[in-house]
């Protein structure tokens, strides 16, 4: 059985059932939910009803005229793609253990809604709606034009064609899309979302998951923005293989402390950014020559070591030996004594990540393990691997999330540095070997744009 870390009711399972015109943003929240719930080790599951669409439409168009309600030939291909889709989410709670499912569609009338809260709730399975309603012509327009360009509907389309029919898709859905309405849903488990944040009505939330995902839909804010990582610069205890402890920089690290405006500014131009550090001399320092707001989490700390702090790895290989093979074996979980686990650590960045979902253009300094846990959340980077990163020193990380996937760019400093990397089976800190896995050297050597 999987840990939970939001709910202690493992049995509760929710099928988030989306609600919404076409290009209102409707997958961009379905995947950043699964992200969100992934990286609390929910387990959950997107199903976007196009793909099945596409899957069971054969050689049909997917111009605007198959979203003609009244073509009935389509009109039934697509319901055979719902059907697909809910069988599949019923798989996935009553086979693979799932917890939350998102049925990415329209769903558009009341009746289709009423048709899915049935077959949910013949199968035990908590139907939430998610509506995102929109007038926002520019978001729309927006939208439009980057579903024109990127969905396999459009292939083999010019993108004003594409974007011209996926606005003659929209009028179709247009004449029949039923909202929902306080009064006449007023017995459905729903969240709907008036331009984003404008306006948010919730109904009948029952389970403390269910609040969880609506509070985490409540931060999430559509505008584009940037976020900057960097570990602090090279600290007296990384130069001596210790870890944990509140060092000062070494004469390296005040040097990338020093240089690191220079990187932002070459990253950001003249931005209004803030800084965020942990409360750790080592973090400060290196803040402490930007001209930016600066403020002190607590909870960007680095990673507890307990009995362990400010011993080598070999120290601890020689003292604990168990315990450092447990570690080894399960980094992501392994608690060291009177301290921390990486499971532990994204418990407490979770109102971190909360707050970075509502701000624009932060800069985090904060240490290996921390920096680790929100490069994963923001990359989708699985529990086995993110503690086996490796996140080098003296190297600005620039994220942009976007709506399917997020872009990172790499900036080094040129400051050497120790590395502080240790690998699976060893204690020694130092380069990568050829056996660490592709991830590992994807973070350490190669450039990191465009990742998505
Ligand atoms: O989880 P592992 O790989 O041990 O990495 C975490 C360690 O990284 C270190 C460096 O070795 O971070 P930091 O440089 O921020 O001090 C240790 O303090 C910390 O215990």
């Amino acid at each position: 059985m999987g840990y939970s870390t939001i709910s202690n009711d493992n049995d509760i399972k929710v099928c988030v059932i989306m609600v919404g015109l076409p290009a209102r943003g409707k997958s961009f929240i379905s995947q950043k939910i699964i992200r969100y719930l992934s990286w609390l080790s929910i387990k959950a599951k997107c199903f976007n009803v196009g793909n099945y669409r596409r899957d069971v439409s054969g050689n049909v168009p997917m111009d605007a005229e198959f979203f003609n309600f009244e073509n009935t030939d389509n009109f039934k291909l697509r319901e055979l793609a719902a059907q697909n889709a809910i069988k599949d989410i019923v798989n996935f709670f009553t086979k693979e253990d799932g917890s939350v499912a998102v049925f990415d569609a329209t769903n558009s009338t009341r009746k289709r809604r009423k048709w899915l809260k049935d077959i949910c709730e013949k199968n035990n399975i908590q139907p939430m709606f998610l509506e995102s309603w929109s007038n926002d012509h520019e978001l729309i327009i927006n939208n439009a034009k980057d579903i024109g360009s990127t969905s396999p509907d459009y292939e083999n389309f010019e993108p004003h064609v594409a974007e011209a029919d996926f606005l003659e898709r929209i009028r179709q859905y247009e004449r029949f899309y039923e909202p929902l309405d306080p009064q006449k849903d007023k017995d459905m488990t729903f969240i709907k979302l008036v331009n984003i944040i404008e306006e948010v009505v919730i109904n009948k939330i029952r389970t403390y998951l269910e609040s969880r995902i609506v509070f985490y839909v409540m931060n999430i804010r559509p505008k584009p923005k940037y976020i900057w990582l960097s570990r602090h610069g090279e600290s007296i205890y990384n130069v001596e293989k210790k870890i944990g402890g509140d060092s000062s920089l070494s004469e390296r690290g005040f040097q990338y402390a020093k240089k690191l405006e220079q990187l932002v500014k070459e990253s950001a131009g003249e931005i209004n950014l803030t800084v965020w550090t942990s409360t750790l001399k080592r973090t400060q320092q290196t803040a402490n020559y930007l001209p930016y707001k600066k403020l002190q989490w607590k909870a960007l700390d680095e990673l507890d070591a307990g009995v362990c702090d400010g011993m080598t790895y070999e120290e601890i290989e020689k003292e604990y030996p168990e315990d450092f093979k447990a570690r080894d074996n399960d980094k992501y979980e392994y608690r060291y004594r009177g301290g921390e686990s990486y499971r532990d650590v994204v418990i407490r960045l979770e109102p971190v990540i909360m707050e970075l979902e509502r701000q624009e253009n932060v800069l985090i300094i904060t240490h290996q393990a921390v920096l680790r846990c929100i490069y994963a959340y923001f990359m989708n980077v699985p529990q086995e691997e993110s503690p086996w990163m490796s996140i080098p020193l003296h190297t600005l990380i620039k994220l942009e999330p976007r709506a399917y996937g997020t872009k990172v760019t790499k900036i080094k400093a040129n400051i050497p540095a120790v590395s502080t990397y240790k690998e699976k089976g060893t204690s020694q800190v130092g380069e990568l070997s050829q056996s660490s896995t592709k991830l590992h050297q994807l973070l350490n050597d190669s450039p990191l744009e465009d990742k998505f």
